[in-house]
């Protein structure tokens, strides 16, 4: 029987009706081998169906409810335990739902002993029988909670033990106790104090419960003069698992139910071996559970296996014994590969002392290997010369009746290694089976799997599952799928309009991608976008006297304003912020209004296109270029390719960095600076590296730092027509600043008296004058250029003004900030800037003391404070900018 395959053998018992059970006939024997239940979909069809659900199971034996211990002893684990006597090991294990008779079985009663006492008595009288001096020893465990317990000591003296794997790859419970007998009566006597141990508990399907899968393991070793004095061990587990629960049904409390919990999960993970093994996986996943590992042997295994399939009868159970058979009947085609086993002893290697040394346990001096495969610290998935003979020599498996027939005589192992026996199942018949290494990472990702598994299960338990465990459920690709589906709706909607709901369906997807950063990113915008819808409604409704909305566009065209352009959304971000007096009521009106403006004002391309300056010359080259209205000839570079921005009113040239400052319009520009503070960290890098400016945010920033220079310049300019020879505007910058106090600045041009810095603008010329001003600063540069067109640049070009700091800002930075705070105290209520003044360290309470005292006060107290909010300032100044350009 070397080298070929076994398969489980599967055998199945119905218990009789309990006393407070109303027997029906919903579960019957047929015949010794088939096993006929009611479908537990429709108990109205025919009892005798055939194919229809459960149908007919054939199973190698089946018992009904009269049929005694003893018969099937007699002629199912008789002939299994004498396989223990040729070196083999043997597991039985019952298999069922609470109350289904496993521990009936496999223990039975005093009047009406079980299999495990059966079993010792049939191997203490083999030992009398025999002349051989058997070594019989017996350990007895418990696996609950995904914990070891040794039942052998007592339940307080005994703490959790570890699982571990031998030098031939064999799995064992460090620290298990062994004892040794010498009769039955003093089994009987341990045996009876063990199980005392074990935990049992009363629930309302079983009043003596076991809530833990309990293994007795029968070791018995002994010298064969026969083989030249070979040692030899066969073993013999006997296994009553614990029955999977429906927490429906047994009413567990908290306690319980984290036992049902834990046994629930480890017969899960047998189904999956079973399934694994049926399947001839790649991993099988032992490991996945304590009770599958340690069932390794028997699962697929060097062990002869036998599974007692427990079935409650009754209308009440069909659904259980439904799904009971089912594993029965996929646990028939596990196929084992049982050798017998030679004890060996082994030397300490060099690698175990340093282990040792290290504070490991040295392996035991004995290990049991294959017969006649020696010991060999082999990896497991090494291929053996042994394994490659054994396959090519293993013919098809006997059929079923022949399969029966192993398990009923002792099988004759002539030796083989282990491996080999495994291999040889290969190409023997379907499904094959083999044991390998799982790969790295595999588990992983089952056990992130059965946490899954568990949490679901946990809260099945509570009775709370809540939608993220729902989403455990699903599968990556499912999720990915919803996600898709979700975005969709999603787009659709938004392209509507109907961009509450719009988000509300993307933040669905996110639930189920939360990977997508970009979506994330997508639904702040949407998000913002609804805000500030809001807010425009409610400043419509509820406007001050005298202040209008300037640049509130109609709901409609904002609800259908779908594109995703951060441009746009920052406009929309401020431009409700931009009060006006005097503007049209009517959102059209004023569009109307903005349009004639837009017209009236001169286009400032392409006399004056805005690019960055060319690069600064190394050393001797002036720091500064000479700005010549916005061309790049007096670099002496080779034109780079231009790239509009901003509609064409500028563009940025790529490559011609120089000093990172921007050349526009014959002012030169910082594009990092904008009113003392640099603003994107971003471009800088891009144009620190000279690399093209490509991102689309990236270009916005330029264009708006070209919406900022203009606003300078134009705030800069006095309202009088203006010195054309002077264009060289550097707006103000941290390098630029001049605390020398004078009222002059470095090019002699007078400074407006302190005094009326921040009073004049935009208090004097409102915000109308700003913008008249800004026009007649456009103009002029536009006449500039088209008459200094064709000319040499100027050289060297003269100094750029300077301005004061802080307190002293000049006109232009106070009118700034004045308008940054009027604009300011007009969402100084939304959350959106309560979140930016959290951001900068502003708390509510000096938020709100800000609005008191700018209210009492007038705005221009409060420039400076604004000043050293650099980013908060940016974001509105920014805001503002855009609605001029
Ligand atoms: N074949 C049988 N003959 C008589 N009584 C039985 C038989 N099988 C089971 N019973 C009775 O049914 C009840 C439940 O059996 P048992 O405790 O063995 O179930 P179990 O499957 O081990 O349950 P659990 O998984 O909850 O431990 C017990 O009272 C037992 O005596």
């Amino acid at each position: 029987m070397s080298g070929s395959g076994h398969k489980i053998k599967v055998v199945c018992r119905v218990r009789p009706f309990l006393k407070t059970e109303t027997p029906d006939e919903s579960v019957s024997v047929e015949s010794d081998r088939v096993l006929r239940a009611t479908n537990p979909r429709d108990s109205t069809k025919d009892t005798r169906f055939k194919q229809v659900s459960l149908g007919l199971q054939r199973f190698d034996a089946c018992y009904g409810p009269t049929v005694g211990q003893d018969v099937i002893y007699k002629n199912d684990v008789r002939p299994l335990v004498e396989t223990v006597f040729s070196g083999m090991s043997a597991t039985v294990f019952c298999y069922g739902v609470t109350g289904a008779g496993k521990t009936h079985t496999i223990q039975g009663t005093e009047a009406d002993p079980g299999i495990i006492p059966r079993a010792l008595e049939q191997i203490f009288r083999h030992q009398a029988r025999d002349a051989v001096d058997y070594d019989i020893r017996v350990s007895y465990f418990e696996i609950y909670k995904e914990a070891v317990f040794d039942l052998l000591k007592p339940r307080e003296a005994t703490a959790a033990l570890p699982i571990r794997e031998d030098a031939s790859r064999r799995i064992f419970v460090a620290g298990l106790s062994e004892k040794k007998v010498a009769s039955y009566e003093q089994f009987a006597g341990l045996y009876q104090r063990a199980c005392g141990n074990r935990r049992t508990a009363s629930t309302k399907l079983n009043n003596h419960s076991s809530r833990s899968h309990a293994i007795l393991t029968v070791s018995v070793q002994w010298k064969d003069d026969i083989s030249a004095g070979k040692m030899w061990r066969g073993k013999l587990h006997l296994i009553d698992l614990a029955g999977s629960e429906d927490n429906r049904r047994t009413e567990n409390g908290r306690d319980r139910m984290a036992e049902s919990s834990a046994i629930n999960r480890s017969l899960f993970v047998l189904g999956q071996v079973v399934e694994a093994l049926n399947t001839g996986a790649t991993r099988i996943p032992y490991r996945d559970s304590k009770m599958t590992r340690i069932l390794q042997d028997s699962l697929g295994g060097d062990s002869l296996g036998m599974m007692i399939v427990n079935v409650s009868p009754g209308e009440g159970f069909l659904q259980d014994t439904h799904n009971t058979l089912g594993f029965a009947t996929r646990s028939r085609e596990v196929v084992n590969k049982p050798v017998a086993h030679e004890v060996v002893e082994q030397r300490w290697t060099a690698a175990d002392r340093l282990q040792h040394h290290r504070g490991a346990a040295l392996p035991a001096r004995t290990a049991v290997v294959p017969a006649g495969a020696g010991l060999k610290r082999r990896r497991s998935d090494e291929p053996s010369s042994t394994a490659t003979a054994a396959a090519a020599a293993a013919g098809p498996l006997a059929d079923e009746e022949q399969r029966h027939q192993a398990h009923s005589q002792p099988v004759s192992v002539s030796g083989g290694d282990r491996q080999a026996a495994r291999r040889s199942a290969a190409g023997v018949r379907q499904p094959q089976f083999q044991i390998q290494r799982p790969p790295a990472g595999a588990d992983l990702a089952s056990n992130a799997i059965m946490e899954r598994v568990l949490r679901i299960e946990k809260q099945l338990s509570s009775k709370s599952l809540d939608a993220d465990v729902v989403l455990d459920l699903f599968t990556p690709a499912t999720k990915l799928k919803t996600s898709r589906g979700w975005l969709k709706h999603a787009r659709e909607l938004e392209q509507k309009g109907d961009l509450e709901r719009a988000l509300a369906h993307y933040e669905e997807a996110l639930r189920y991608a939360p990977e997508l950063n970009k979506l994330e990113a997508h639904i702040a915008k949407v998000r913002a976008r609804i805000r500030r819808q809001k807010r425009r409604s409610s400043i419509a409704s509820h406007g001050q006297a005298g202040v209008r909305v300037a640049d509130q566009k109609p709901a409609a065209s904002d609800d259908n304003d779908n594109d995703n352009d951060d441009d746009d959304d920052d406009e929309e971000d401020v431009g409700h912020l931009w009060m006006r007096d005097g503007l049209a009521e009517s959102p059209g009106a004023e569009k109307a209004e903005r349009r004639r403006k837009r017209a009236a004002m001169p286009k400032l391309k392409p006399a004056a296109p805005f690019k960055l300056a060319p690069r600064a010359a190394p050393k001797a080259a002036p720091a500064r270029p000479a700005a010549n209205g916005g061309s790049t000839e007096n670099s002496g570079e080779k034109p780079a390719k231009r790239r509009r921005v901003l509609g064409g009113v500028a563009s940025v040239t790529e490559g011609s960095v120089h000093d990172r400052r921007i050349s526009f319009g014959g002012a030169q520009l910082n594009p990092f600076v904008v009113n003392g503070s640099a603003f994107d960290s971003d471009l800088q890098r891009r144009l620190e590296q000279r690399r093209p400016i490509a991102s689309t945010p990236a270009r916005r920033l330029v264009a708006k730092s070209a919406a900022a220079a203009r606003l300078h310049q134009s705030l800069a300019e006095p309202p009088t027509p203006v010195d054309r020879s002077d264009r060289d505007f550097v707006p103000p910058s941290d390098d630029d600043d001049d605390d020398d106090g004078d009222d002059a600045s470095d090019d002699g041009r007078p400074r407006p008296p302190k005094k009326q810095q921040g009073r004049r603008l935009p208090g004097a010329l409102g915000v109308r004058g700003l913008v008249e001003q800004r026009r007649r600063a456009e103009e002029d540069a536009a006449a500039a250029a088209t008459a200094t067109a064709g000319r040499p640049p100027k050289s060297p070009p003269p100094p750029p003004p300077r301005r004061s700091s802080g307190a002293e800002a000049p006109l232009e930075l106070a009118a700034f900030n004045e308008i940054c705070i009027a604009s300011a105290l007009q969402m100084i209520n939304s959350a959106e800037v309560k979140k930016i003044m959290k951001l900068q360290g502003i708390g509510k309470r000096r938020a709100e003391q800000i609005q008191e005292s700018v209210q009492a006060d007038g705005p221009l107290k409060h420039v400076s404070e604004l000043q050293t909010r650099l980013h908060f300032k940016n974001k509105l100044v920014m805001g503002i900018l855009s609605t001029f350009a």
